[in-house]
């Protein structure tokens, strides 16, 4: 099983984003049935209408991606773009599995924030399907690699705070697009329910921002998060809303 990779020698640090909005516990009302006990946020999947690479410095961005070591179209493209070291660890972790691409299904690998990309950001990968394009998985094919990946990363997520790697630090928000709902063809609700249930089981309160991106904004980068981000901001931000599935 892929662990976490070890960050190459220090560099200098990305410059910082505009941080996301995030919730206070009052403005939640009874929605808060779990409650994370450092942010006493809720724990599950949070919906936000705000760009993921605007997600504050240190976050996890979490995308599904194929076996065979591309990032060649879709939000993939564009963390390309944006962190091209982390896609080499990536196309690297696919190249020492290329015997078998299939071994890498339903795992998930944890890149933490690489040298020169951009806002110390750490990446996760979760493998839902083999090949991509034409040769897509089917949709139930990706759901299923879909929990086991994501199992996979809370557990990989976990052993960074248990483990507490000094140089690597621990990371900090957890964000993740909407996931599969692209290029992989699986309806969002489909996923976001397979996530809430896996929070719900093992998250331990841990909440995790599920982007709602528009589009016409244009790639990652473009679109600015809504003002009032940072901890202890106002209530619920404009636009952002608790999502049960
Ligand atoms: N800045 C932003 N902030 C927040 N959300 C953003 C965003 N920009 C886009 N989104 C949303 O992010 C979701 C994912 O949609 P995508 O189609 O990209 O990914 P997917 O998970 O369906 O499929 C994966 C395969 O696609 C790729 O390309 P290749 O296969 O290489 O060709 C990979 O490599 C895999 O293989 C959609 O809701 C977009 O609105």
């Amino acid at each position: 099983m892929p662990e976490v990779v070890e960050r190459e020698a220090s560099g200098s640090e990305a410059p910082s984003l505009a941080t996301s909005s995030t919730y206070t516990p009052d403005a939640l009302g009874d929605a808060a049935d779990t409650v994370d006990q450092e942010t006493g946020l809720p724990g599950g999947l949070v919906m936000v209408h705000s760009d993921i690479f605007a997600a504050p410095a240190n976050s996890v961005l979490i995308h599904a991606c194929n076996c065979q070591g591309s990032w060649g179209a879709g939000i993939a493209l564009t963390m390309k773009r944006f962190y091209p070291r982390a896609y080499v660890v990536y196309r690297n972790h696919c190249d020492s599995n290329a015997a078998d691409s299939a071994a890498l299904l339903g795992t998930a690998l944890l890149i933490p924030p690489q040298p020169g990309d951009r806002n110390s950001h750490w990446i996760t990968c979760l493998f839902t399907s083999q090949y991509y394009g034409r040769r897509v998985d089917a949709p139930d094919r990706i759901l299923e690699h879909t929990a086991s990946s994501f199992e996979h990363f809370l557990k990989l997520l976990g052993d960074t705070e248990r483990g507490g790697d000094a140089d690597l630090g621990t990371a900090g928000e957890v964000h993740t697009c909407k996931i599969n709902s692209g290029r992989f063809g699986v309806p969002w609700e489909r996923t976001g329910r397979v996530l809430e249930d896996a929070l719900e089981r093992d998250g331990e309160g841990r909440v995790v921002f599920a982007h709602e991106f528009e589009e016409e904004t244009g790639a990652g980068g473009g679109f600015k998060a809504r003002p009032g981000g940072g901890r202890g901001g106002g209530g619920l931000e404009k636009g952002q809303q608790i999502l049960r599935f």
